[in-house]
């Protein structure tokens, strides 16, 4: 059993495929006995992977800043909230609280995780495995952005395979655990 920690998009504007990617992401990680830990929201696919890895029969911690419980968006139903002062410390603890970590797509706030937890691993600051969900292609733009800034040298051969890819929610649980067992 593993704590998964879940970036994903907090809108509430998002088509349908989207809400049921994370639904699922969060059934199979309560299926499989995991952990949930995410961002405490309840809105978009945040709430849509938190009520799904309920279903599924995870434990639920949300992390969440005061301000974003006051606008009340807190995943009020998580086994555990915990409530920080600011989005640093959100952060901080987010990476703390979880052993692997899965990026479903998302905007602002999800790809500012994603670079924290990644620069972080690189700094040699923790070895836990960190996967990008590219469901659609979503993130194709992404990695090949990447992977040119890497021909380039500019991020290290090491720093660019630290991150694993899948297109679906069983690959990306597989390798997870996979990497979880190697680390
Ligand atoms: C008030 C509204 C939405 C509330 N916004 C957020 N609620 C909870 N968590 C958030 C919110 N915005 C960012 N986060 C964190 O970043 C990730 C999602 O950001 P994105 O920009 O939507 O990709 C997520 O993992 C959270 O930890 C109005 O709708």
């Amino acid at each position: 059993m593993a704590a998964i920690g879940v970036f994903c998009a907090s809108s509430q504007r998002l088509e349908g495929r989207w809400l049921d990617l994370a639904h699922d992401l969060g059934v199979e990680i309560g299926r499989r006995g995991h952990e949930l830990v995410s961002g405490g929201g309840c809105v978009g696919m945040m709430g849509a992977v938190a009520d799904g890895a309920r279903e599924g029969g995870a434990r639920t911690l949300g992390v969440i800043p005061q301000s974003l419980v006051d606008l009340e968006v807190a995943d009020v139903k998580a086994d555990e909230l915990v409530v920080t002062d600011g989005m640093a410390a959100r952060k901080t603890l987010l990476i703390d609280r979880a052993d692997a970590f899965i990026t479903l797509p998302g905007g602002l706030g999800t790809l500012d995780e994603l670079f924290e937890v990644w620069t972080t691993a690189t700094l040699s600051l923790h070895r836990k495995p960190i996967l990008l969900l590219d469901s659609d292609g979503f993130y194709s733009g992404l990695l090949e952005w990447l992977r040119g800034a890497t021909k380039q040298e500019f991020i290290r051969p090491e720093a660019m395979a630290m991150i694993l890819v899948s297109k679906d929610v069983q690959e990306s649980l597989d390798l997870v655990e996979e990497a979880l067992i190697r680390t």
